[in-house]
């Protein structure tokens, strides 16, 4: 996909790809529209200040950055559209009762990205949840995640819990301030020694990730009160998820989850190599002291449609010079993608068609 003309982590959708890509598009936000929510379309770049600091423990890392000769102000591309979608929420409507219901869909792009994921420049499509991250509404984002991939058509669906902010409720003072952020990175590499070395009270965190059933027993042993009231939601969640999803918890996962906060959850498909979503709690900061609890997810369009194969969704008929313009609008009203002749020696092949009209009927090619 990537090419010489391009910079690396950067590609074309050429056809059908794009219109592929469009249709997951437009059946995610249906079926998220479905359930009330309504679409926000936020610049491509916007303040840098706004952008880092809205949603709290956010930042704009990684973001393309340039001061804006207008404003005279450092302007940044978004790496996330939640960010904006908070600010907006926040600010233009603040005055709308909660919890407000925001779905969106575009570009954006990240000025580094890791080795093995070299992609800079994707689509987000995505909902937001404001004014409560209660079980209840967590529960209606993640149904609306697996419905809407569902109804895009990708199979092979399985969701990853994780509980984001875990270390901080389990720590308890237990770690120092600046050995905090290490333990974080050695639970996520699911470094046993390096954990261990720090906090062994964590160890069995690493232990219990897995199947979910058998994540939860374990964690419920070991886990404490602490833990109970976030696994009994957990468990909740988990409910609400239809039976052919697979599901696996992973407690100290935290990459991708910079400012989640109670939970948090990622999405895979059956051949897709890398998450094609990702989601969770998270809390926004209103700029007067106050915060609002939020909840949502996001779907990386381009990972989806690496994860299949969209050259067999093509059906296409050829019509042949001297097919009556009647007969060709008759046929596209049918639902047929109808390709005209312009000249005597077009072919279906070239045409890139799987039908053709001959003497007035349509057969395969
Ligand atoms: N925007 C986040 C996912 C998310 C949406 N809402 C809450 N979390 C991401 O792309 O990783």
């Amino acid at each position: 996909m990537t090419t010489g003309l391009l910079p690396q982590g950067f590609h074309d959708r050429l056809p059908p790809h794009a219109d592929a890509a469009a249709a997951l598009e437009a059946r995610v936000l249906a079926a998220a529209h479905g359930y009330g929510y309504e679409r926000v379309d936020p610049p491509l770049a916007e303040f840098e200040q706004s952008l880092a600091s809205r949603l709290k423990s956010g930042s704009a890392q990684d973001a393309v950055r340039f001061v804006d000769p207008v404003s005279q102000r450092t302007l940044a591309i978004r790496t996330d559209i939640t960010a904006q979608v908070g600010r907006i929420a926040a600010t233009r409507m603040a005055h709308h009762p909660r919890p407000v219901r925001l779905s969106y869909a575009g570009p954006v792009m990240k000025l580094r990205a890791p080795q093995l994921h070299p992609e800079r420049a994707m689509r987000q499509i995505g909902i937001e949840l404001i004014g409560s991250d209660a079980v209840a509404a967590a529960r209606e984002v993640v149904t609306v995640a697996v419905e809407a991939l569902q109804s895009a058509g990708v199979e092979g669906l399985s969701i990853d819990f994780t509980l984001p902010d875990l270390v901080d409720t389990l720590n308890h003072d237990a770690v120092p301030a600046d050995k905090l952020a290490e333990l974080r990175e050695r639970l996520d590499a699911k470094d046993a020694a390096g954990v261990t070395a720090i906090a062994p009270a964590f160890l069995p965190l690493i232990e219990a990730a897995g199947d979910f059933d058998e994540a939860m027993a374990r964690l419920r042993e070991q886990g404490g009160d602490v833990l109970a009231s976030r696994l009994d939601g957990l468990q909740q969640i988990a409910e609400a998820i239809p039976g052919d999803v697979t599901m696996t918890l992973d407690p100290t996962e935290l990459h991708g989850f910079e400012y989640q906060s109670w939970f948090g959850f990622s999405l895979f498909a059956s051949g897709s190599r890398d998450a094609i979503g990702r989601g969770g709690s998270y809390t926004i900061v209103l700029g007067d002291g106050r915060e609002e609890a939020a909840v949502g997810f996001s779907l990386y369009a381009d990972a989806i449609l690496d994860s299949r194969d969209a050259s067999g969704d093509r059906r296409r008929l050829f019509l042949p010079l001297g097919t009556t313009a009647q007969r060709a609008q008759a046929l596209r009203a049918e639902g047929w993608v109808a390709v005209a002749a312009l000249s005597e020696d077009d072919t279906p092949e070239r045409q890139l068609c799987t039908h053709r009209l001959d003497d007035g009927q349509v057969v395969e090619v």
